[in-house]
């Protein structure tokens, strides 16, 4: 029997730490992963219709501008940043102190842990609870609500079946211009710690969601560099159309994992008994465990200011209908070499 993970001392020393949590269970005959089976899930549909999130059509014709408060900040200007490769931080460990803090403590550790748990179960997502420290999201979101600036985009075949999508705003969009060329360049500023932070833990998870199992396969020894390729923040409301991103996968086929951060309920615009959706929905749904769409399982999460989704490519997931309130979350999708 071959080692089970051999990549790094990280991953091993959170599988003996989840061997002790799992007590009797025999993790020789039951934790092998196969990286080529994984690999390997069907982007098809597997759901019943609902369809993949495809990112084809730029679309800004309608002659939308910024509002006037904004600078004078052009799509060129936008393209010129983002050339820019991500800081390449590996881990939260590496971040400077001042972002370090807006991390929960240990979560790297945390990280570690529920990748191991989650191979065991064959899964390809892990959700982490208040991953982002949710006070330092109360000191955000003001800003995000005044910036927030949902752009027009139309997605070929629709967000799965929403044709016209104007519920998200980009702070950071694809090369020409995919799908909008207005991203909100003054909330990418204001995002930029929480961007980092995402980074470096993305980073860290998709190293060890993708450490190597497989007996006699040389150990990664360079770092992974990963670029955000979009990244947006959805508002959704109980309005038709803008209450769900029903079933999908991200990017179909551009993008190689994504983040999702659940943001805080809005308690600046109006009272937090009418904005808030508890009891009302709202939370992940994945759809996961098998490479076979007919096996896999649906977990759902009930997802709060400050968890985090991390989702490896070609993932089914979902983000569930609200019936009240207003439910915030920033989205990044990753291209990784
Ligand atoms: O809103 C969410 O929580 C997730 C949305 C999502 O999966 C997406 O925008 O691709
Ligand atoms: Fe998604």
């Amino acid at each position: 029997m071959a080692a089970l993970i051999s990549d790094t001392g990280d991953l091993e020393k959170a599988l003996k730490d989840v061997k002790n949590e799992l007590g009797e269970m025999n993790l020789q005959q039951n934790a092998v992963v196969d990286e080529k089976k994984e690999g390997s899930v069907s982007s098809s549909d597997g759901g019943g219709g609902l369809g993949e999130r495809k990112i084809k059509v730029a679309n800004f014709e309608s002659g939308e501008i910024y509002p006037t408060n904004y600078p004078e900040k052009t799509y060129e200007d936008y393209v010129m940043r983002n050339d820019v490769e991500s800081k390449g931080y590996q881990t939260p460990a590496e971040l400077p102190s001042s972002i370090q803090t807006i991390i929960k403590d240990d979560v790297q550790k945390e990280i570690s842990k529920g990748v191991v748990r989650k191979k065991l179960a064959k899964m390809r997502h892990l959700v982490v609870k208040e991953a982002i420290k949710p006070s330092y999201l109360d000191d955000l979101m003001p800003k995000i609500i005044e910036k927030f600036w949902p752009q027009q985009v139309v997605y070929n075949g629709g967000v799965a079946n929403v044709k016209n999508w104007k519920i998200s705003c980009y702070l950071e969009v694809m090369e020409g211009g995919v799908p909008c060329t207005n991203p909100c360049l003054p909330l990418l500023d204001d995002c930029s710690e929480l961007l980092d932070a995402v980074d470096a833990l993305f980073t860290h998870w998709y190293k060890q969601q993708h450490a190597c199992n497989k007996p006699g396969q040389p150990k990664r020894e360079e770092p992974y560099k990963i670029k955000r390729v979009m990244n947006f923040i959805t508002r959704y409301t109980p309005n038709p159309n803008e209450q769900a991103l029903l079933k999908h996968v991200d990017g179909a086929g551009k993008v190689d994992g994504s983040a999702v951060i659940a943001l805080p309920v809005d308690r600046w615009t109006g009272p937090e008994d009418v904005m808030s959706f508890e009891g009302h929905g709202g939370g992940l749904t994945f759809w996961d465990g098998h490479p076979n769409p007919a096996k896999q399982q649906e977990i759902d999460y009930d997802t709060r200011s400050g968890d985090i989704g991390f989702i490896d490519k070609a993932v089914w997931h979902q983000a569930n209908p609200i019936t009240k309130g207003t439910r915030w979350a920033m989205v990044i999708f990753y291209e990784v070499v």
